[in-house]
């Protein structure tokens, strides 16, 4: 199996931050998304073999090092977070692990990702393993709270131990073409961020039109954004190729500009082996392999991990495991 794929270099030594920018409307005004092309695109991505059998293994491996492990639910609880935790820890099973021959490499997830409340409870769970634990602050998943109990929620995750916040922009700044306000309150948050890093979601499935996803993209990435992210998981279109072109082009329009490199965060209902390999080809195919790494790639994912372990022991074995041998929480 070829493993270069999984093998990561130590990304901070050289990935700068995004400092901020000014808001230049011009640049707003220019940008233009047109859906019926990016569709196209987006179908021919599904349409052929992306990768060949013998690296499939190799980038399912990849593919767990770049999963926001996360659970969002309004029932979850302390005992929830912390089984989610020590999945993270052994994303894979002992025997999987050894028959792969992967025992020395590091195969863990990018982070675990949940509320604001169980911050504490996954730091805890997660002491000594280097998992960076993500927040969802800022009324997830609406957005819609007063601005000052937004930043004070980004404060307290951060007080708890989070090491990146996922925002929610309020949506109606986007429809209204507000983008005044929403590159002020974005900046907002990133200064209460401090040295977390910030992941913005826009709720595209919300937005209305590709035009609106990539005009919002480019405004939260003038104010700060670390990441953008698609969608909080609880909308009624959630992660989609076409969208995700949108903004990965915006990525590349802003990295032409700015010379900053901005993550992307494709989230909600990615849930398959496959789709994780559809959004990693994408990924290669328009921002290139170095775009492939935690910095700068997330799937936001609740299931994804237990699909991804069942593809590798059938990809050894040729038989798929019973249910209960991959519980997830
Ligand atoms: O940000 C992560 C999403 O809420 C996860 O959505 P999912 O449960 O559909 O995987």
């Amino acid at each position: 199996m070829n493993l270069k794929v999984v093998d990561q270099s130590p990304p901070e030594v050289t990935h700068k931050r995004n400092p901020g920018f000014p808001l230049d409307l011009d640049w707003v005004e220019r940008v233009r998304m047109n859906r019926s092309a990016l569709e196209r695109r987006a179908a021919s991505i599904g349409a052929r073999r992306t990768v060949k059998k013998d690296y499939q293994l190799a980038w399912l491996l990849k593919a767990i090092t770049l999963i926001d492990l996360t659970t969002l639910n309004s029932d979850d609880t302390e005992g929830r977070v912390e089984r989610l935790c020590a999945k993270a820890r052994h994303p894979l099973r002992s025997d999987i692990i050894e028959a792969l021959g992967v025992g020395d490499l590091r195969i863990l997830p990018g982070a675990v990702c949940v509320y604001h409340s169980f911050v504490k409870t996954a730091v805890a769970a997660l002491e000594g393993t280097g998992i960076p634990v993500a927040a969802v602050s800022t009324a997830f998943p609406h957005g819609l709270a007063p601005v000052e109990t937004k930043i004070r929620e980004i404060e307290m995750s951060v007080a708890d131990g989070a090491k990146e916040i996922d925002i929610v922009i309020e949506r109606g700044m986007v429809l209204r073409g507000d983008w005044q306000a929403l590159y002020d309150q974005v900046k907002a948050f990133r200064k209460a961020c401090g040295d977390a890093h910030m992941k913005t979601i826009l709720g595209t499935g919300e937005l209305a039109t590709l035009t609106n996803v990539a005009k919002a993209s480019l405004v939260c990435m003038l104010a700060g954004a670390d990441f953008i992210k698609t969608s909080t998981g609880k909308e009624k279109v959630n992660a989609n190729l076409p969208t995700s072109l949108a903004m990965i082009r915006m990525i590349r329009w802003f990295h032409e500009e700015t010379g900053i490199e901005i993550g992307y965060k494709p989230a909600g209902g990615i849930a398959t082996a496959g789709d994780a390999i559809k959004y990693m080809a994408l990924m290669k195919e328009e921002l290139g392999t170095h775009w492939l790494q935690p910095h700068l790639f997330r799937f936001g994912a609740s299931s994804l991990l237990t699909d991804i372990e069942r593809q590798l022991e059938h990809g050894l074995t040729g038989h798929y495991a019973a249910d209960y041998r991959q519980p997830m929480v």
